[in-house]
């Protein structure tokens, strides 16, 4: 069946186009959004939901969202989805992170030339024929100093204008380096200094707990008098209250606002100062923008459901079209060494260390680690998956850790998964030939090589004469049909290993039978996802 998508916000009719040319249904309601129970009420249809801003993708909308698979934001700001729950769930996450750019960097620069010369106020006046020629005497930009706090995509744009306009700039940003802001042509400063110095501030940081509020009344103590603040990234960056009180003693010369703390804001102490400019969080609101982020988020979604390509996830690796056939049977193969683990260990595992050899180093190891955690943590919670896993693993303390080498033996390529627990260590490692499929090649140190069926028995003997037809007569008793047999030992008459692979899953009473047979240590019937 196809899969069926949901878009909840205006989005622009090329992305309906999209989802429908690669085969996806689509329901295009753009108010429904807005109205958070007639969503609930529905939301358990889709297979993916594409959202801007308005639409608040809660824990109690994913929690409905029985089929969910992927929640796609045609913009940058993710701050509407809960994603912590959404990974919980095994829900991708994506947004489309340089589409509005260029655009929202020109709102802020739109704002600062708004400020400058009053445009809106002179506007208003001229309309009502009073030609207050007089009133409005504006400032210059050339040699002020702009200071960006939050110099990622957006800031660094803002900057490169800025310095076209021959503004002086200085930015604050804990991940921007001393190189980069040379090569901007900008200087890189503490948030103090920025505060001391900046003519005009403009803020470009996602809104986080280390940013929320991070212009409040103690940091405009700290500014010039006459500075001016731009605010295109988030309503919650600015204590509104401490903002307002601060124009009204003329301690900030003029603001910029395009987003609220509260939005829709349709009411603000904000909206009676007239040194305000205001805009309804119209930062992205260009056609170029609006059919940049429809066109990425419609396709990004439709590569997700339909090939399983993962572009510009916020909770899971990327997955790129070009690399998903390669990849796929090694994300399977993983996954599968994880179940393996996962059900042969009954301790609870303390640690995970997962080795890539040879060609397989080279490949996209993050999304073969997700999947490898999930695999294993399958056991204990069905709904896992590559989304979830990582989080989950993190959660329970389980610690992940990562090796890649060349290679070290006769495979081009394999996977390792060494595990922890309190009281033991246990390996197993795999790998697929140019048939794709995956092999067990060796498990507790043990070489071997076995094709991965959906129901295996895994034993563990004694290696002594007579194991293997003891093996087979118990299990043709009891009506066992083996497709494949496969045996491996540390030394002559030390521990052995059987990993055989059966038709149907096997009875506890088979396995209780096969556990009677002298010699053998264990029998455990597993199963295997393919
Ligand atoms: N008004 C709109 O319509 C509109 C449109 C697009 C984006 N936005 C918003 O603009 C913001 C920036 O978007 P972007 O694409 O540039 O994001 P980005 O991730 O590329 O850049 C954000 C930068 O903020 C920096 N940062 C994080 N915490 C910081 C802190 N405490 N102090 C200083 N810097 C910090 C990061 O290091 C990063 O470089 C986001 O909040 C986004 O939602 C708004
Ligand atoms: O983060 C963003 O991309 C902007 O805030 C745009 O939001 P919008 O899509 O609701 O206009």
């Amino acid at each position: 069946m196809a899969p069926r998508v949901l878009v909840s916000d205006q989005l622009s009719p090329t992305a309906v186009q999209i989802f429908k040319d690669r085969g996806v249904e689509v329901d295009y309601l753009p108010d429904l959004g807005k109205d958070k129970d007639e969503l609930l009420a529905v939301i358990d249809k889709y297979d993916g939901l594409a959202i801007r801003s308005a639409t608040k993708v809660t824990e109690k909308l994913i929690g409905a969202a029985a089929k969910l698979k992927v929640v796609g934001r045609a913009g940058i700001g993710v701050d509407n989805v809960d994603i912590p729950a959404a990974s919980r769930r095994g829900v991708v996450v994506m947004n489309t992170p340089f589409g509005n750019s260029i655009t929202t960097a020109e709102h802020a620069v739109a704002m600062m030339f708004a400020l400058a010369r009053d445009l809106p106020a002179a506007d208003r006046s001229t309309k009502a024929g009073k030609w207050e020629k007089n009133r409005f005497l504006g400032v210059e930009l050339t040699a002020k100093t702009l200071g960006i706090v939050g110099c990622g995509n957006i800031g660094s744009i803002v900057a490169s204008r800025a310095v076209g306009l021959r503004m002086k700039v200085v930015a604050f940003d804990p991940f921007l380096s001393a190189e980069r802001a040379l090569e901007m042509g900008i200087e890189k400063v503490e948030l103090p200094e920025l505060f001391r110095r900046a003519d005009f501030i403009t803020l470009h940081t996602p809104l986080t707990d280390r940013t929320r509020g991070i212009i409040d009344a103690a940091a405009i103590a700290q500014m010039k008098d006459g500075v001016r603040i731009i605010n295109c990234a988030r309503g919650g960056l600015i204590v509104e209250a401490d903002l307002v009180e601060a124009l009204k003693s003329g301690k900030v010369a003029g603001a910029g606002i395009d987003v609220f703390e509260t939005e829709p804001a349709k009411e603000s102490p904000l909206f009676d100062i007239e040194t305000v400019v205001c805009t309804p969080h119209l930062g992205a609101s260009t056609e170029e923008a609006q059919e940049n982020v429809a066109l990425q988020v419609a396709e990004q979604m439709s590569d997700y459901l339909v090939h399983g390509a993962v572009s510009n996830a916020l909770n899971m690796p990327s997955i790129t079209a070009e690399e998903a056939p390669i990849l796929t049977p090694f994300v399977k193969l993983a996954e599968i060494l994880g179940a393996f683990v996962g059900q042969v260990t009954e301790d609870p595992i303390k640690e995970i260390e997962i080795v890539f050899d040879g060609n397989v180093a080279a490949m996209n190891t993050r999304a073969l680690t997700s999947a490898a955690v999930a695999g294993l943590l399958k056991p204990l919670v069905q709904t896992v998956n590559m989304v979830s896993a990582p989080l989950m693993a993190k959660e329970r303390g389980i610690r992940i850790s990562e090796v890649r080498r060349d290679k070290s033996g006769i495979f081009d390529g394999y996977v390792m998964l060494n595990v922890k627990t309190e009281r033991m260590a246990r390996s197993v490692a795999g790998t697929c030939f140019a048939d794709r499929k995956p092999r067990f090649i060796q498990i507790k140190g043990i070489n071997l090589e076995a094709e991965v069926g959906r129901h295996m028995l895994y034993i563990t003997n004694r290696d002594v004469p007579g194991m293997i037809g003891a093996i087979g007569t118990a299990l043709g008793r009891n009506r066992v049909n083996i497709a494949n047999f496969h045996l491996g030992r540390d030394r002559e008459g030390g521990d052995a290993i059987a990993i055989i692979y059966v038709d149907e899953p096997v009875a506890e009473a088979v396995l209780q039978d096969l556990r009677s047979i002298d010699g053998i240590v264990q029998a455990k019937l597993l199963s295997f996802e393919l």
